[in-house]
């Protein structure tokens, strides 16, 4: 079933989850304790939308349960960092993680380790600012982190062609289409609507290094207990520190 960029993108706007808050008002000063805690309430939020999100992605549901986890195992915190970045992008110097939590760079000072990862969020946010980047082209780029978050193995020299497998290649596809039609509406001109892709999927590599320096700080986090991570978070760290893709006793 061939769906079409316009198609895609109708229900990819639609897919997208409510403003979350943290509900919860965060006391100054900050201590590594209550950044770490309230980072985590809201993320832990945050996830649980994120399911239902990915499962309205056309196609996302027809992969295989076992692509599904994994994906969103593997793609969770880029997921999480290219919508925290959106909403700090009219920000500058600050991480608007929702409207009733926005850090700035000195925060990220609070607790040790973070204002590296913070440095390279702020860095990025800067980059979607000079991009000028349009919702419909974010929307895409956190489709895209998702199902470009882990590679499934080809078909080996076995002959089964693993038919999720080509599932999600067909899906990939068909987000690329969907980004290069919404690049298209802008009217430029088709050298600079490559270059403008180009500039786009360049971010990928970065969001992908944010992204791991984030679970690298978060499981030293959860090592020295600074913070209570509840089970589904403790799940999705996990899969991190396993190797990938791993095999689950039952799929
Ligand atoms: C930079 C950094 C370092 C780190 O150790 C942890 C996190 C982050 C960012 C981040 C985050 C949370 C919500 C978002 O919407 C977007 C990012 C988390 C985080 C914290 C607890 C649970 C899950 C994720």
């Amino acid at each position: 079933s061939s769906l079409s960029p316009e198609m895609l993108m109708s229900s990819v706007i639609e897919a997208e989850p409510p403003e979350i808050y943290l509900m919860s008002y965060l006391m100054k000063p900050f201590t590594e304790a209550t950044v770490m805690t309230s980072l985590t309430t809201l993320a832990d939020k945050e996830l649980v939308y994120m399911v239902g999100w990915a499962k309205k992605i056309p196609g996302f549901v027809e992969l295989s349960v076992y692509n599904q986890v994994c994906l969103l195992e593997c793609g969770w915190l880029e997921v999480l960092m290219v919508g925290l970045m959106w909403r700090s992008i009219n920000h500058p110097g600050n991480l608007v993680f929702a409207s009733d939590l926005i850090l700035n760079r000195d925060d990220g000072n609070s607790v040790e380790g973070l204002l590296e990862v913070f440095d390279m969020l702020l860095a990025l946010t800067s980059k979607f600012r000079e991009l000028n980047l349009q919702r419909e082209e974010y929307l895409c780029l956190k489709v895209m982190v998702l199902l470009n978050s882990t590679m499934f193995p080809g078909p080996s020299e076995k002959q089964e062609k693993s038919e999720s497998r080509d599932n999600l290649l067909k899906l990939l596809d068909a987000i690329t289409d969907a980004l290069v039609w919404v690049i298209s509406k802008k009217g430029l001109s088709l050298q600079q609507q490559s270059a403008r892709l180009a500039n786009l999927l360049m971010l990928l590599p970065h969001i992908r290094h944010a992204s791991n320096k984030g679970i690298e700080h978060l499981y030293s986090m959860k090592c020295k207990n600074i913070v209570p991570l509840r089970e589904l978070l403790l799940e999705m760290l996990h899969a991190h520190t396993l190797h990938f893709p791993r095999m689950p006793a039952i799929t």
